[in-house]
């Protein structure tokens, strides 16, 4: 029976890299997969991941119909056993209702990979779409870790290292971004996502807030 998965997770968690091992993995037993993403950091029709592997990819726009794409491909004979869609959470909420029936009529499997929520902690459309709709979401198990050591749960947008919480919901970046670039993002846990302490303002707040709270027996 064909699925719709969601694995999710916060940024550089590993997701476009399990996308590419599991299009890999279900290629070489003979599956026919199709590779979709919308804005990878590598640029329009790539899906890079981290770990250093970057290949070509369909990209998802607003007039992506990913139903139209599955029978076009099968009218001309190509086979399609899995769709593959890395970027989940910027595909529209109408997109993934799309997925969703390929999956229940065409009988393909969806594997979609993304961040659930945004800077703001808030969810992302896709993201939002996929939870509701998912036969089942797989939270990735390599964890991402805060500054602290914790696990990270949450992303942050920094503009040089200091998180911020006003702006566009999307803002493609990376992680662990030199200093002159003044946008970047950082995973946090909640505790230190609800401070705003990022890696660089830790060290200026460590002994303030944290002090305060236990005298007040918060
Ligand atoms: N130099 C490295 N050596 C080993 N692992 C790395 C290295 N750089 C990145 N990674 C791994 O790659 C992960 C990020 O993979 P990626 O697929 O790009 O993440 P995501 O798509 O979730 O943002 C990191 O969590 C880390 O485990
Ligand atoms: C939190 C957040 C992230 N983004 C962007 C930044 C990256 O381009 C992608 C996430 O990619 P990854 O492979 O999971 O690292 O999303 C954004 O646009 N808005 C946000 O709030």
């Amino acid at each position: 029976m064909a699925e719709l998965v969601f694995f999710c997770g916060t940024m550089d968690c590993g997701k476009s890299t399990l996308a590419l091992q599991m299009h890999h993995n279900h290629q070489a037993r003979g599956r026919g997969g199709v590779l979709f993403t919308r804005n990878d950091r590598a640029g329009e029709h790539r899906l890079s991941s981290r770990l250093g592997l970057s290949v070509p990819a369909h990209e998802v726009t607003d007039s992506t119909d990913f139903w139209d794409e599955v029978v076009a491909r099968r009218t001309e004979g190509r086979r399609v056993d899995f769709l593959i869609c890395d970027e989940a959470q910027f595909y529209s909420a109408e997109q993934v209702d799309q997925l969703g029936r390929v999956v229940d009529e065409l009988g393909a499997d969806v594997f979609a990979f993304g961040i659930t929520t945004d800077f703001r902690t808030r969810l992302f459309a896709g993201s939002a779409r996929l939870l509701e709709l998912a036969d089942r979401v797989e939270t990735l198990q390599v964890q991402a870790l805060c500054w602290c050591g914790a696990r990270a749960t949450h992303n942050a947008r920094t503009v040089h290292g200091v998180m911020v919480v006003e702006g566009a919901q999307v803002v493609v970046g990376d992680v662990d971004v030199p200093d002159e670039d003044a946008v970047g993002y950082e995973v946090l846990c909640r505790r230190h996502h609800r401070m705003r302490t990022t890696a660089r303002t830790s060290g200026a707040a460590a002994l303030s807030p944290q002090t305060l709270d236990l005298a007040a027996g918060d």
